[in-house]
């Protein structure tokens, strides 16, 4: 389903405003309709005085560009923009079970079959961006939202314009994700979202991030990959995980090659038709 076709301008009116579902980082965001499709998504509205100014715009066209040839399941839609004299909004896809944070965070760590089946879920995301030249760069649960039959859903809260944040909380709540070679201020490129997609599958398993300390504590661990992984974790799972954690971005493990580790094929194996488990049987 399209949001109304984008030759029109968007307008408020066009919506029916539903109820609240969170305040974001910088504004509020509520379940909203198309009066005239019945077209259910998220709206976020952003005040402008918050904004640095004229930046956004530019900023936002980018971004909309940038999303609006973006198709993938696991890839969180931004359909569009509107502005009012004080307001920006923004039309979303709808995820409609939420923060995979606050799951994570409730659960306090996940099985680890879900566990693989969100890491299989964010290599193909991240495979479709690598191939379209995009870097996503801020893999983090925070970042991640889950659609209504459990998928989830990748999204850029993309805050590069936004009003001076408290930078500390910004700044080291990503600490937590970031590449060594980020740290460094080294020129970095797609493998970055490699070494996020290692410490976001530490995280699911374990339930806190593997550099997790101080700020300045986690900078020294991450640059000297001084972490430890559970007994509790399989084997399998300590494989990838220290696969995907190498200093050397060149040495960590394509994508490819991760939707087809073991540890992934063991929980995520589609389910075999009758005439696959024939033919198998038959070849045994
Ligand atoms: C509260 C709850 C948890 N919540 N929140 C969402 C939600 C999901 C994604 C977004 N995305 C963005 O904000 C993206 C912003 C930009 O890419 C951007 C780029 C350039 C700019 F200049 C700017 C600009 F803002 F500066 F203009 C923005 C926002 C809210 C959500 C949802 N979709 N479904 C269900 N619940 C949901």
């Amino acid at each position: 389903p399209q949001v109304s076709s984008n030759t029109k301008p968007m307008h408020l009116g066009m919506f029916e405003i539903g109820r609240p579902l969170g305040k974001g980082k910088f504004g509020r965001v509520y379940l909203a309709k198309e009066r005239k499709t019945g077209f259910v998504c998220a709206l976020k509205v952003l005040h402008k005085n918050e904004l640095q100014t004229g930046r956004v715009e530019t900023q936002l066209r980018r971004e909309v560009e940038i999303q609006s040839n973006l198709r993938h399941p696991n890839i969180l839609r931004l359909f569009g923009h509107f502005h009012d004299s004080k307001r920006v909004f923004l039309i979303i896809e709808f995820a409609g079970r939420g923060e995979l944070y606050k799951m994570l965070r409730k659960a306090g760590s996940f099985s680890e079959p879900r566990a693989a089946s969100y890491v299989a879920q964010m290599a193909s995301a991240l495979s479709y961006l690598h191939k379209k030249h995009v870097i996503h760069r801020d893999i983090k649960p925070e970042n991640i939202l889950v659609g209504s039959h459990g998928e989830i859903k990748l999204s850029d809260f993309g805050w590069s314009v936004h009003a001076p944040t408290n930078r500390r909380t910004t700044l080291c709540g990503t600490l937590d994700y970031l590449p060594p070679e980020m740290l460094r201020g080294d020129s970095h490129g797609e493998k970055v979202d490699l070494w996020s997609l290692g410490v976001l599958m530490y995280e699911f398993l374990c339930g806190n991030a593997p550099f997790e300390d101080t700020p300045i504590e986690t900078q020294k661990r991450i640059v000297k990959l001084n972490f430890k992984i559970p007994d509790f974790v399989s084997a399998e799972a300590k494989d990838l995980i220290t696969r995907l954690l190498r200093l050397d971005p060149e040495k960590r493990l394509p994508l490819d090659q991760v939707a087809q580790h073991p540890w992934i094929l063991k929980h995520c194996s589609k389910p075999q038709t009758a005439r696959e488990k024939q033919r198998n049987n038959h070849q045994r």
